[in-house]
């Protein structure tokens, strides 16, 4: 579909059993040319890859836009954290190694960091390019292959992804990209000759995919969602504190999964706040994502359009005052009078149990509540299943660091909220997944440890 007009654009075939398998041959196939290279050498074709993305940077984000709707402005952003992590985890592949250990008698030990073989990347429709580079990446780098299914509703910029890596010459059948949804998902987390499974979605299908890898003694990393919360103190920059909680909840049309959906303002700037906040959030440019200055676009499709309108309803039922937005909203442009679009919304006067505040919308919904102290506001920003990100705001360092270290999340934002440095570890506390993505770290999650031990004497038998 493509939602800013809601139209179908490209129409896919789900690959079944057969197809998955054949897919997983190939990889498996280009696995044994690629465990065999050296670091230098995977690290200069992941550095081509990532030229090459750099150079289609714009043609990779148009797409992106009429496939996903977010505004090319910001798909452009995740077109620079892709190429971003290919060169980083190209930058490391060359210094990925074991250690040398000295044993009695002269004898000794090493180990050696190898690959896992063929690795599962599953993914969300919110991020597509990106959640595909920012999994095949570290799997490359460290030797593996790639299987990689994007969501049925996001199904075209991952092939511009595969063209790359082709054209940047890994072995063919390297990173596969195969069509489909649950079925398919099933069939390669199933599949015998899969070594590990990195998943980014909901928390339902998560549970799904751990205990279908788990059959297979196959490890998992799941990127899943939350309901994240951002503290803004008194003492902080009221400005930034604005500007931070736009960034929090209103990139790709709130579909992020760690946004900062929770704003807890301190009490005395709670109306100096809200104020600006809704003023912002009215200024907002809606309309055609593919418009250089258009900053929201179409959500996802029609159901997930009603979903967040439905949470919405139920915010008013329950007490909480739309402060603005959250209507369907159709753009003067006549060509778009059929997208998925809606107005982002405020909502006010908050509480902790009411739906809005509890569950993930994975919309355009910030929900505002207040606090008066910090040890109060801790425990509420702590009272969820969820632990993806964190933000805090204030100007009192001490209070900054006392209080991320106290948050129970993943990825803590201390005066700034969504920024993701390729260098940093990405993932979740808790119900939000395990495992992580970026960072030096990730490297652990795509390799395994084999242990050499080297005699030097004779065997001293026990027998
Ligand atoms: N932590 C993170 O990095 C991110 C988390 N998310 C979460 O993802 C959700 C939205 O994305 P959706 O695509 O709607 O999630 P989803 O869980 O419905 O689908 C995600 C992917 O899993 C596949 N799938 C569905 N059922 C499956 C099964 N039984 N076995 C194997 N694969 C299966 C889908 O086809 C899709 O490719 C939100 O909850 C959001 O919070 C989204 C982006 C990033
Ligand atoms: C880029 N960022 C931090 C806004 C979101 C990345 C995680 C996701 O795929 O939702």
């Amino acid at each position: 579909f493509i939602p800013i007009l809601g139209r179908v654009i490209a129409t896919f075939l789900c690959s079944g059993e057969k197809e998955v398998d054949l897919a997983v041959q190939s990889a498996k196939a280009a696995f044994k040319i690629w465990r065999k290279k050296s670091g230098m050498e995977r690290s200069r074709i992941l550095l081509e890859a990532a030229r090459i993305i750099r150079e289609r940077k714009d043609e990779i984000a148009t797409v992106e836009t009429i496939n996903n709707g977010k505004s090319v402005f910001e798909a452009r952003l995740d077109i620079d954290t892709s190429w971003q992590c290919l060169e980083y985890y190209a930058g490391l592949a060359a210094s990925m190694g074991g250690e040398h250990v000295q044993l009695p008698g002269g004898s000794f030990g090493y180990t050696r960091r190898e690959p896992l073989g063929v690795c599962v990347g599953i993914g969300a429709w919110n991020y597509p390019f990106q959640i595909a580079s920012w999994k095949s990446a570290p799997a490359l780098a460290c030797g593996n292959a790639m299987v990689f299914k994007p969501s049925p509703f996001t199904p075209v910029s991952t092939l511009l992804l595969a063209e790359i890596y082709t054209e940047a010459g890994v072995p063919p059948g390297l990173f596969n990209v195969v069509q489909g949804g649950a079925a398919t998902g099933q069939f390669l987390c199933q599949h015998r000759d899969v070594a590990k499974v990195s998943f980014t979605g909901s928390v339902p299908t998560g549970k799904k995919i751990m205990e279908l890898a788990s059959k297979g003694v196959k490890p998992v990393t799941l990127e899943l969602g939350g309901k994240s919360p951002l503290i803004i103190f008194s003492d902080c920059d009221i400005e930034n504190a604005v500007r931070g909680a736009m960034m929090a909840n209103f990139l790709t049309q709130g579909e992020v999964c760690c946004n900062g959906t929770r704003v807890f303002v301190q009490r005395e700037i709670l109306d100096k706040f809200t104020e600006e906040v809704v003023k912002q959030t009215k200024k907002i440019k809606i309309g055609d994502p593919l418009e250089e200055d258009t900053r929201m676009g179409p959500l996802i499709n029609r159901s997930h359009l009603q979903h967040v309108l439905g949470f919405i309803e139920q915010a008013k039922n329950e007490g909480a005052k739309v402060l603005c937005g959250g209507d369907l909203c159709v753009p003067e442009d006549p060509k778009l009078k059929d997208g998925y679009y809606m107005t982002p919304c405020v909502l006010g006067n908050c509480k902790d149990g009411m739906t809005c505040v509890k569950e993930e919308i994975f919309g355009p919904v910030m929900s505002i509540l207040s606090f008066d102290t910090e040890a109060e506001v801790l425990e509420r920003a702590n009272d969820t299943n969820f632990g993806l990100a964190a933000g805090v705001f204030t100007r009192d360092i001490q209070r900054a660091h006392r209080v991320v270290a106290e948050l129970q999340a993943g990825v803590c934002y201390i005066n700034n909220y969504n920024v993701s440095p390729v260098e940093l570890p990405f993932g979740g506390y808790k119900m939000s997944g395990f495992g992580r993505e970026n960072g030096r770290v990730t490297i652990e999650y795509y390799s395994q440890l084999k242990t050499i031990c080297v005699e030097m004497g004779d065997v001293e038998s026990v027998f």
